[in-house]
């Protein structure tokens, strides 16, 4: 079926972190994965931002948010975002360690849910600037459905600073 027309298909944002290897080649090949999947179609990406770790000393993050548009299940995407992962190479050991490739989903719609595998919005949307600033820049207006806050809004309230996009 043409991506164009999958039935039921709902906007859903997602954040993309490395720190190991070419991250914003890994980058590319997960975008283009994504939009290769039946039921997924990438509609749109930020920059990339260069910016220090959250969590324990390592090298600087990249970080960048897309669009999707998606007729699958959350827990099907979120199992498709989980096999990407692994296919480049990410090893789980230290927590709020290194990786290769870490997508989170952080918007499903306006759908709120809160299940032993998957918490959505992302509980750290509301904090972390490194989800906020590129999320902002795709998708200024999209209100967080569990305060009722446009992700700029969201953006204001942190500090941004440190969060520099790549050329
Ligand atoms: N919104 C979510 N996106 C990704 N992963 C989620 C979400 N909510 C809960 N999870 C669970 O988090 C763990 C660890 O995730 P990593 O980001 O890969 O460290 C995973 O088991 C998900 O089920
Ligand atoms: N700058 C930056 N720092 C980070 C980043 C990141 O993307 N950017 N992800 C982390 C951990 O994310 P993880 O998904 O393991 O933890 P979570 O389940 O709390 O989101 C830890 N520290």
């Amino acid at each position: 079926m043409p991506k164009h027309s999958l039935p039921c298909a709902i906007p859903c944002a997602i954040a993309l972190g490395g720190n190991l290897g070419d991250v914003a080649a890994t980058f590319e090949r997960a975008l283009a994965a994504l939009d290769a999947t039946p039921g997924i179609q990438v509609t749109g990406r930020s920059r990339w931002y260069r910016n220090p770790p959250m969590g324990p000393p390592q090298p600087d993050f990249l970080n960048g948010c897309a669009l999707l548009k998606v007729a699958l299940s959350p827990e099907a995407l979120l199992d498709r975002l989980q096999a990407l992962e692994n296919e480049a190479g990410r090893v789980r050991t230290v927590h709020w360690g290194p990786r290769t490739l870490d997508l989170d989903l952080l918007l499903y719609g306006d759908r709120v849910m809160q299940t032993p595998r998957l918490q959505v919005p992302h509980p750290g949307l509301g904090d972390r600037a490194f989800f906020a600033v590129p999320l902002a820049e795709i998708a200024p207006d999209w209100v967080e459905p569990l305060t009722g806050r446009a992700i700029t809004q969201i953006a204001q309230t942190l500090d941004c600073s440190a969060v520099i996009p790549l050329a």
